[in-house]
Parts: structure tokens; C-alpha cells; sequence
């Protein structure tokens, strides 16, 4: 009968039996011949694991080198000249989701004053991406150079820094839309939290810092009763995955600001609207529906109360976004280290006027001169909160904001816009 020892380490088959000490010498080299044997297998095998690994990344790097929308002599001028301040005291800025609703028309009011803009965008098609062109060709035409990438990709975010000595960042890339959130989450982990950490790691190591301004959102306020909404208000209760990514972004911004010194401005934009808007929100939709007798879906909350929101017009958000980039203070780092505190902010930033959606609709059929086809149904668990109300009385003092348009002249301004830019009949016949 075999030991167990035998059994674990057996002899050659018919060979005769030897000595037990010889014989468990003889088993120890053995074992250990073969477990040397093995180790030199596993080194081999991690050797080649990890040449293959590089050549795949060489393979990789020398792809995207040669495929890269970036770098390059011309390019780099472009990118400097875009920067260009011209006014004094003025500031040189780095704007994220720069062909977006917001970004485009911060770029553009930022470059009218004087100041240096480089846009940044990945020109995703979250909707329609040639209104995201068509925003390029019109900051391209006031001197803006919207250079096409992801802010996760740190070399590129990296190689910006090198080129220009970024002043301040405007950080409004974003994967924006409440409800989407149910579709994609994806999509709101890698561009509202990954991108903002690639952004930021690149803003501490930046030499100077820059300060940021970044657009947070209403929505953080979620489950929150107290109203309006001060930015005292309980925020640990988002309604949305979209909202917990926008949250999230204000505690790892805080964190940047505590560790490295980073001066952080977080805006929690109200319902933004207004010509060059975004066509998955619910005044732009409504308008292309309302033109093409499509019907409208108008969600009711609960006892069939009509949902409200403190619609904020576009150039009132701008003047916010200028006046936080005005008044951020200095980052006070360098080298990756803080050097003393810096300021860390948080604003928000909407109309104090909240409006039912219903409202909205009777407002968009009088500038359309077309009756809307609604048709109401309750509010589907998708991450909508019942109604906003912004404070805004810490903005008014420290920023001086002063919203002056209401929703009847802004949307207005909307409707003009569309009109002029999709014709009346969106390509389709009005009914
Ligand atoms: O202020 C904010 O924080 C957020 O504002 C908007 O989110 P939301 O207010 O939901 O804007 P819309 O999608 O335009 O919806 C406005 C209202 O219309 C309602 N709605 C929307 C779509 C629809 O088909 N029907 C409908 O009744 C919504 O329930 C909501 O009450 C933006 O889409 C977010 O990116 C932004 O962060």
C-alpha cells in the first residue's frame, strides 16, 4: 500500500523500493526540481505576458499617435492663438463641453470681452452632433478653437496644459439629461466622475494652478422639501443616478481643494434654456413636436399636481458662469502641493421664478401659433423630482447675479432661434 507521501510524490512505476530517507530525499529534489521547473515556466509565461502587453500599448500609442485629431506644430499654434488674452487683467480658459449648450455661449461671451478660450469637446451623440458642429463653425468664427477629445484622456488634458499656462478652467463637459440615467450609467460614471478626476489630476500638477469654475446641478437637491433651495439644504438624497454623479462631483472637488489647493466653484445650474439648446430637454422637444402635430408627453406627480421648475434663461446662467470666473481667488498650490487654503464655492444658479411644465407648453403654443397635442400621464419613476426653487440671495452677494429674463421672453428668444435655424416645419410637413 502506498504512503500518502508516495501518493503525492510516486516513484517512477515498477521501480523497487528504496530506503524511506533516501527515498523522501530523493522525493524532496524531485519536488523541488519540478516546483523549479514550474517557477522557471511561470517566469517565462510572465515574460511573455508582459512583451505582449507592451507591444500592444506601443501598437496602441503608435495608432493613436498617428489617428490623433491632436498635436502637431499647426496644431499647437492654433491652440496659443486661441488662448490669446486681450484685454488686460484678462484670463485664458480652458472650456470643457465647450460645443454644448452652456459651453458655447460662455466661450463665445468670455472671447467677446477679451479673454483667451480653448474649447475642448468630444462631440459625442448623445444628440444630435451636428448642432454640436454647427455651435464649432460659430466659436470657430469668433476666433475659438474647440480642439476634439475626451477629458479623460489625461495626455491630452496633459499636452493642453503644456501648450497654454490655463488661467482658469470652465469645466461644463458633462453627460447631462436626468432621466438618461436609467439607459446609460454608465455613461454619467466615466464623463461626470472619471473625466472630472482626469481634469483635476491635471489641474494640480498644472504650474500655474488654474482656478476652477464647474457646472454642478439643481438636481443634487433631490427628496429635499425646504423651499426654495438654499445651498444649506440637505443634498444626500439625489432622485437620479445623475444626480448622485453631480453630488459626487462636488465631494471630490472639495477633496482637490482641501489636498492640493485648488480654487473650486461648483454651479448648480436651474433648468437652463435658450436658443442653441439642448434638443433631449423638454422645451425643445416639445417645440419640434408642437410644429409637427406630433403629440407632447406633460408628466403629472402624485394627485395629479403639475410638475414645476425654476426654468433659468441662458444668458442669465452666463453672466453667472463670468461672474464665478471673475471672482474664484487663486489656486494656491504648485508642484502638486498646497501652499495655504483656496477658496471652495458653491452657488446656485436659477431664475427664483419656478413655472408649471403645463405653462411652459400654453407659453411655446402662443410664440408657435400652434395648439399643442398633450397628453398627460403620471410622472414614471425615472429620477424627475416634483418641482425646483433656486435661492440665489448667496449669488446675488458674492457674484452679483441678477437673472433678468422670464420664461415668456426667453422662450421667445428660443422660438426665434429655432425658427431661423430648422426652418418652420423641421424639415417635415406642419400639419
Ligand atoms: O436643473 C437641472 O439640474 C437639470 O435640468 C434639466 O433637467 P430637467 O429639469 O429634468 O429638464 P427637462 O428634461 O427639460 O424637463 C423639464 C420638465 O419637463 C418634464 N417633462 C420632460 C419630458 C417630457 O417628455 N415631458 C415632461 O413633462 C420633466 O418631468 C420636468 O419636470 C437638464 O436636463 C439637466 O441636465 C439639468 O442638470
Amino acid at each position: 500500500m502506498p504512503s500518502l507521501q508516495e501518493e503525492l510524490f510516486p516513484s517512477t512505476p515498477g521501480k523497487f523500493k528504496i530506503e524511506r530517507s533516501n527515498a523522501m530525499n530523493r522525493q524532496f529534489h524531485r519536488c523541488f526540481a519540478s516546483t523549479s521547473t514550474m517557477f522557471l515556466w511561470a517566469l517565462f509565461l510572465i515574460a511573455l505576458t508582459a512583451s505582449y502587453l507592451s507591444f500592444q500599448s506601443f501598437v496602441d500609442s503608435g495608432s493613436r499617435y498617428l489617428s490623433a485629431s491632436w498635436g502637431g506644430i499647426q496644431w499647437e499654434k492654433q491652440v496659443r492663438s486661441s488662448a490669446q488674452i486681450h484685454r488686460s487683467g484678462g484670463m485664458s480658459v480652458l472650456v470643457t463641453g465647450a460645443a454644448g449648450f452652456v459651453g458655447s455661449h460662455v466661450s463665445l461671451a468670455l472671447k467677446k470681452r477679451g479673454d483667451g478660450v480653448v474649447g475642448l469637446d468630444i462631440f459625442n451623440n448623445y444628440y444630435d452632433p451636428s448642432l454640436k458642429k454647427a455651435r464649432k463653425s460659430l466659436l470657430s468664427n469668433n476666433g475659438i478653437f474647440v480642439v476634439e477629445g475626451d477629458v479623460n484622456d489625461a495626455r491630452l488634458v496633459g499636452k493642453l496644459f503644456d501648450v497654454v499656462a490655463f488661467t482658469h478652467v470652465m469645466h461644463l463637459a458633462a453627460q447631462a439629461g436626468v432621466r438618461y440615467a436609467m439607459e446609460n450609467p454608465q455613461s454619467y460614471v466615466h464623463s461626470n466622475i472619471a473625466a472630472l478626476v482626469t481634469l483635476l489630476e491635471a489641474c494640480k500638477t498644472a504650474n500655474p494652478q488654474p482656478a476652477i469654475v464647474w457646472a454642478s446641478s439643481s438636481s443634487v437637491y433631490g427628496l429635499n422639501e425646504n423651499v426654495p433651495f438654499s445651498e444649506l439644504d440637505r443634498t444626500d438624497q439625489p432622485a437620479s443616478l445623475y444626480a448622485a454623479t453631480k453630488k459626487a462631483g462636488e465631494e471630490i472637488t472639495h477633496t482637490y481643494n482641501h489636498i492640493y489647493g485648488l480654487s473650486i466653484t461648483g454651479l448648480r445650474f436651474f433648468t437652463v434654456y435658450g436658443p442653441w439648446g439642448r434638443p433631449d430637454m423638454a422645451y425643445f422637444s416639445f417645440t419640434r413636436n408642437i410644429l409637427q402635430g406630433k403629440p407632447i408627453t406633460i408628466y403629472r406627480g402624485k394627485n395629479r399636481v403639475d410638475l414645476a421648475r425654476d426654468f433659468t434663461f441662458i444668458d442669465d446662467i452666463v453672466k453667472g458662469c463670468l461672474g464665478s470666473l471673475d471672482t474664484a481667488g487663486k489656486s494656491t498650490g504648485s508642484g502638486g502641493r498646497k501652499r495655504g487654503p483656496a477658496p471652495y464655492r458653491i452657488f446656485n444658479l436659477g431664475n427664483t421664478s419656478p413655472v408649471t411644465v403645463p405653462t411652459l407648453v400654453s407659453i411655446l403654443e402662443k410664440h408657435l401659433k400652434k395648439k399643442a397635442k398633450r397628453n398627460y400621464v403620471d410622472m414614471p419613476g425615472n429620477g424627475d423630482v416634483p418641482y425646483t426653487h433656486a435661492n440665489i440671495s448667496l449669488a446675488r452677494r458674492e457674484l452679483g447675479y441678477k437673472p433678468t429674463t422670464d420664461l415668456q421672453t426667453g422662450l421667445k428668444k428660443f422660438v426665434r432661434w429655432y425658427l431661423s435655424y430648422y426652418g418652420y416645419n423641421n424639415g417635415k410637413p406642419v400639419n
